[in-house]
């Protein structure tokens, strides 16, 4: 047996960043390397993401995550016991094979991305590399990516008190991945500050650590977030982009989209309308989940519409490599959201990253709402050259973990990695940018 076989796989139940049971799991190889990670789980899940058993999310030590955990020191370690744990896709499609269901239903998506997760880590571990460095081609240089940090949050993470679920800070004029930390912080704050001026308590935190005022229009939070950009003394669209995740699956109703705060009943086209007109008055460089998850005819639309902006795919791609090929060749999007869960499997997390890069769509990568304390994310971020990340809030552990692991790298780094900054968007969304203004 070589140093790098998998000789054992453990798991457990543990708990994500909203208090539900989650898959801890830990491999360790022949010649005493190891791995270990707990996995993160989505709220505003789409239709096509691989499945997890959670019993719906809600009860610890249920029958759906236990039924995981007992899949990953189970069947999961029989299919790769043995398995060379630096051949992440013979790992990878071992494990796939194991459940045999495309959706990977019946041994639970949760528990595959686990079992994959701590086997790249035990990898490079074995190998003596950081993260970032295993997983990277040879040749690659690491590329600190520009972060999309949230800031105020609607949606599923909210309580639905405003329709879009995220909007968030893109520090397009930072020159190195510190300063925009630093001015996503700088807005956080001051957005708080701008609540509490008006007499309204920014206490509500949602689920990824957003600022989940009751405001009367999506609109209002555009305006919000604006104004907090200038009471930091940043400049909105020069220094500070705004990205939204308007999640509409979420508030599709079949053949209308419903803004529920502002009760009015949208058509895939008047919606459109909408955020175009909220592109002229605000510094809008991204768009993510414009329309629903199969509204493809929309979501074409959208894309010739709203172009120059990018125009990101989470829910309609599902980091699903023949859902992107579709929109590739149909020319929907112009970026893909890229969250591992989705699809279960680092090896087909990074087709879909490959894909998009050949193809000149733009690759975010993203936490999940569920989070945890791994910071793994990043790594990917940087190793891949992914060019951006979206973790939710600067505030809270689960969050800041990915974000303080980034600042490590950089620093660490130096030289030898490049910053994507703003050229992580497309040059066009760069160029609206100069046109955007308020009123
Ligand atoms: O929709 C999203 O992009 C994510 C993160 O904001 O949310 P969730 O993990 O709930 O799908
Ligand atoms: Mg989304």
């Amino acid at each position: 047996m070589s140093d790098t076989a998998i000789s054992a796989v453990r798991a457990w139940e543990a708990l994500d960043s909203r208090g539900k049971p989650t898959v801890g799991c830990e491999v360790r190889l022949e010649g005493g390397a190891r791995g270990e990670t707990t996995v993160p789980s989505g709220a505003s899940t789409g239709r096509h993401e691989a499945r997890e058993l959670r019993d719906g999310g809600i009860r610890y030590g249920g029958q759906g995550v236990r039924g995981a955990v007992s899949a990953v020191s189970g069947e999961l370690f029989g299919a790769v016991r043995g398995l060379d744990a630096t051949a992440q896709s013979s790992v990878d499609q071992a494990l796939r094979s194991a459940d045999g269901t495309t959706d990977l239903g019946r041994l639970g998506a949760n528990a595959i991305l686990a079992v994959s997760v701590a086997t790249a880590l035990a990898a490079a571990d074995a190998r003596g590399l950081p993260l970032y460095r295993a997983v990277a081609d040879d040749d690659a240089t690491p590329l600190l990516p520009l972060p999309m940090v949230n800031i105020i949050s609607g949606g599923a993470h909210a309580g639905r008190a405003i329709d879009v679920q995220d909007f968030l800070a893109v520090p397009v004029g930072a020159r190195s991945f510190a300063e925009a930390l630093e001015w996503c912080s700088r807005v956080r704050a001051a957005t708080a500050d701008v609540l509490t001026a008006r007499g309204t308590s920014p206490a509500l935190v949602a689920d990824e650590g957003g600022l989940g005022p009751v405001l009367p229009t999506n609109r209002a939070a555009l305006d919000l977030l604006t104004a907090g950009i200038e009471r930091a003394r940043l400049r909105p669209g020069d220094d500070i982009g705004i990205a939204i995740d308007v999640a509409a699956t979420q508030f599709f109703t079949g053949d209308r989209y419903r803004l529920a705060a502002e009760d009015r009943d949208l058509t895939a086209h008047e919606l459109i309308d909408e955020l175009a007109g909220w592109c002229d008055h605000y510094p809008i460089v991204s768009i993510e989940d414009a329309l629903a998850e199969d509204d493809w005819t929309g979501w074409r639309d959208a894309t010739q519409r709203l172009a120059g902006r990018q125009l990101l795919g989470d829910d309609l791609f599902v980091t699903d490599l023949a859902r992107l090929d579709r929109g590739v060749r149909g020319q929907v999007a112009n970026a893909v959201l890229v969250k591992p869960n989705q699809t279960g499997t680092l090896t087909a997390a990074r087709a879909v990253v490959r894909h998009a890069q050949d193809n000149g769509y733009t690759t975010v990568l993203s936490a999940r709402s569920g989070e945890t304390e791994d910071n793994w994310l990043a790594d990917l971020a940087v190793g891949w050259r992914t060019g951006q990340i979206k973790v939710g809030s600067i505030t809270r552990s689960e969050r800041t973990a990915k974000w303080n692991r980034l600042l490590r790298l950089e620093t660490e780094l130096g030289e030898d990695a490049d910053y994507a900054g703003a050229t992580a968007l497309r040059a066009s969304a760069r160029t609206t940018l100069d046109g955007a203004r308020r009123t």
